[in-house]
Parts: C-alpha cells; structure tokens; sequence
C-alpha cells in the first residue's frame, strides 16, 4: 500500500520513466487526487522509488449493458536503473492475486508498449481509429434532422457537467466505456501548454435540442500559412452525441471551420458513424490502433457478468500459467438474457489461452479470427462459430482515453 507521504517520490519515478518531462501542476494535482492507495504498489531501494503500479476501481461496460468491477491498471513504471530484473513481473503477480482477492473479475489497462502485457495474460480486446481527413477534399452527407441541432461555443470547464451527463447516458450502449467517477471528467479537459504543440487552448461546441445538450466536441485548432494560403489542422480531443444528427452536425462543424484544411481525429471507435457519411474514406487516411487490453482474472465470473449475442453452450479449455486459478475447462451456457459459467469435467470444445479469451471478451476481437491465427483450437465441430456468433457484439467495444 502506498502511503501520502511517498506519493511525490512514487510520482517522480513514474514522470521518470516516461521520459522526465514535468506534468503542469494541474494534471499532477488530478493524479494525486485519483491516486487510490490503497490499490498502489510501489518498490524502493533504500530510500529511493524504483518502481510504481496502481489499480484504479473502474465499472466497466460488457456486452449487454452490465457495468462490471474491473482494475484499471496504471502509472507502471521500473526505474531504468532496475529494468529487466523481474520487478514490473513482481508487482504483476501481487496486483493479479490482489484483485482476485478483491473479487474483480476482469482487469484493463492501455499500454504504453503493446508488447509488455501478454505475458501476463492481457489480450488486445477494443482497436481505436486515428484519422487525417482532407476536409478540403472529403464532403459530408448528413442525415436528416442534421439541420435543427443547435451548435453554440461554450468554455470547456462551464459545460463539464452537461458533457459528462451525455458521456454518461452513452456508457450502457458501448462495452469498453468507463462510467466515471466524479473527478475523472476533470481529465478529459486538460489543457496543459505543452500538450498544444502550437495549437489553440482546447475549445469546445456543443450540441443542443431544445434546449438540452444532445453532444459535444472539444478541440484545438493549429493554424498554418503556406505560400497559397492557410493549411490549418482541427485536431479533434472527444466527442460524443446521443443521436445521429447530433453527432453528424458536430461532424459537419469540425470540417467547415475556416482556415483549416485536415481534421485529425484520434482515439475514435472502429465503428465511427462518420465512416458512412463521407464521401471518399481514403482520403481519410484511416489508421487503426490496439487500444483497451483486458485480462481476465476470474474466468467464471466474466464470462457470467456479460452476455451472449445467440444461445452458446461450449466448454472451454483454459491455460492460464500466470494466474493458475483460471486454468482448466469451463463450460459456459448463455444467450442474450444471461450466462452461467462453471468448472466442468466434460470434454472440450474450444482451446486457447486466458490472452485471447481477454481479447475476445468485450465482443470486438473475434474467436474465429483468433483460430484463424492459430491462437485458438476448435476440438467440436461447429463449436468455433457458435462461440464467435455468441461472443460479438453489434456495436464495437471502445475506450475514448487512456487512464
Ligand atoms: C498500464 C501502464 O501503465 S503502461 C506503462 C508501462 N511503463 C512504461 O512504459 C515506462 C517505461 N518502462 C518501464 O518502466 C519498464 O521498462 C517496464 C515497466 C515496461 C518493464 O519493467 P521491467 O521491470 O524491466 O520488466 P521485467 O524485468 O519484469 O520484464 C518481464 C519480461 O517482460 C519483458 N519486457 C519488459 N518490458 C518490455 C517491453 N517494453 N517490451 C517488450 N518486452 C518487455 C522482459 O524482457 C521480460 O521478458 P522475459 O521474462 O522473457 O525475460
């Protein structure tokens, strides 16, 4: 457990790690606050801080709606005078036995390298789009109603508490999404200076019906000039809407803005509604992104905490060296109203690992590409579509922030 008293020096390595560059005092501040300690590890060497790892206490969205205890792992770090002497797989062990013993069944976390959680039975579960629209080039067809949403500026922090209501009422509708605890917003309008590279503070429009903010979209704008002219780039942070015509109308305000000629979006889900209303996506220059890596700790509550897209009745084989509890079959029944699944000594129908069953789990990654790669074994014929069918979900997983 991480006492208050150490938390500058437990920060400072963290900082360290990431290359030394300072944070404003603002977003160190927000860290502070959200700093759960007693789900913080850290490691000295005499009296110096040589290692960090935190778990937030997230709910996480699943398929079917239920928002699902999950350990948002964070601020990981080895100083480079430790590295590769086992400690990042130190503080993975207690963490992974910990939140089993706090009865968290899955754990997520975005990685700042993709290669370092797999080992410890993390799978890439939600992909994110990243985008440079030439919006000089690529027009936009917008469905009806698209005209009577009502688009006003608004100061980022004055209209926090309306953005994150609609955030909110999004969060059942998507597995992936976080529903956020007070002060987790504040996050999402940071604007430190060095974060603008030459760009504009953070702006913000949103979205009105009657009204009543239907959405959002904060963003900066770096202005350009070349010889024949302006060149200037939207550089898109979040948004959300809570119908098509909010969000196409918050589309249509983010191409138009004068003196700008690309929009980069980041961070987006793959299924972006906007892919459908532009009218030359390769001029998008779509670029895709692992994003939410889950891990599932408890195999049999995760499996039962979400549910199945058709009926599934399948017995998995399960390997699971780092987290041994999860290891062996488990047959899982379910359908679209619920699931069970427990130990079982029948035989099996599907092998494969706790990595992919994790990638499979919010219904982005499917089992039948996963046995295309040959990460997962169909022993029963038919039982590899069943479980994929079951497995997907009709909207993509996805998570609009790292944490
Ligand atoms: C969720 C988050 O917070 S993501 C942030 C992660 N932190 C960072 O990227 C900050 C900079 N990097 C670091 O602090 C450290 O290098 C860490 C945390 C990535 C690794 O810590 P270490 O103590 O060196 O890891 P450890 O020695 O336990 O390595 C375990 C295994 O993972 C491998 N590994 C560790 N880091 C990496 C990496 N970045 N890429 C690939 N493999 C890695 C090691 O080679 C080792 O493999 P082996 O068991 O086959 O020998």
């Amino acid at each position: 457990m991480l006492q208050r008293s150490d938390w500058d020096d437990w920060y400072d390595n963290l900082i360290r790690a990431f290359g030394g560059v300072p944070e404003s005092s603002e977003e160190r501040e927000l860290y502070n606050a959200l700093t759960e300690y007693d789900r913080s590890l850290g490691v000295w060497d005499g009296d110096q801080c040589v290692a960090t790892a935190g778990a937030f206490s997230f709910r996480v969205t699943v398929p079917g709606g239920a928002c699902v205890p999950a350990a948002g792992i964070t601020m990981v770090s080895v100083a480079a005078t430790h590295r590769r002497r086992g400690v990042l797989t130190a503080m993975m062990r207690r963490q992974l036995d910990d939140i089993h013993a706090w009865g968290e069944p899955i754990a997520v976390l975005t990685a700042s390298e993709p290669a370092i959680y797999g080992r410890f039975g993390y799978g890439i579960g939600t992909l994110q789009l990243n985008a440079e629209i030439d919006t000089t080039r690529v027009r936009l067809s917008v469905p009806p109603g698209t005209d009577d949403v009502h688009l006003r500026y608004a100061v980022p922090a004055e209209v926090l508490d309306a953005c994150e209501a609609v955030y909110a009422r999004l969060v059942p509708g998507r597995p992936g999404l976080l529903a956020r605890q007070p002060g987790w917003e504040r996050l999402q309008v940071l604007d430190p200076e060095s974060e603008r590279s030459g760009a504009s503070p953070l702006q913000c429009v949103v979205a009105e019906r009657d009204g009543e903010v239907i959405g959002y979209a904060r963003f900066r704008v770096k202005p350009e000039w070349g010889p024949a002219g302006h060149n200037g780039a939207v550089i898109l942070s979040d948004l959300e809407g809570l119908d098509p015509a909010a969000r196409a109308a918050l589309w249509r305000f983010l191409f138009d803005i004068d003196l700008t000629s690309t929009l980069r979006t980041r961070a987006r889900p793959v299924d972006e509604d906007v892919q459908h209303l532009v009218s030359d996506i390769r001029r998008c220059n779509l670029r895709m992104k692992d994003s939410l890596h889950v891990r599932l700790v408890d195999v049999g509550a995760a499996l039962e905490a979400r549910t199945y897209q058709a009926p599934v009745d399948v017995v998995f084989e399960v390997e699971d060296a780092f987290c041994p509890w999860n290891e062996g079959r488990w047959r899982l029944t379910g359908d679209a109203k619920g699931a069970s699944c427990v130990r079982t000594g029948d035989s099996a129908d599907l092998a494969l690992s706790v990595r992919e069953l994790g990638a499979a789990y919010l219904g982005g990654v499917s089992l039948a590409s996963l046995a295309a790669a040959g990460r997962v074994r169909e022993l029963r014929k038919g039982a590899l579509a069943e479980a994929s069918v079951a497995f997907s979900s009709a909207v993509a997983p996805w998570l609009p922030h790292g944490f």
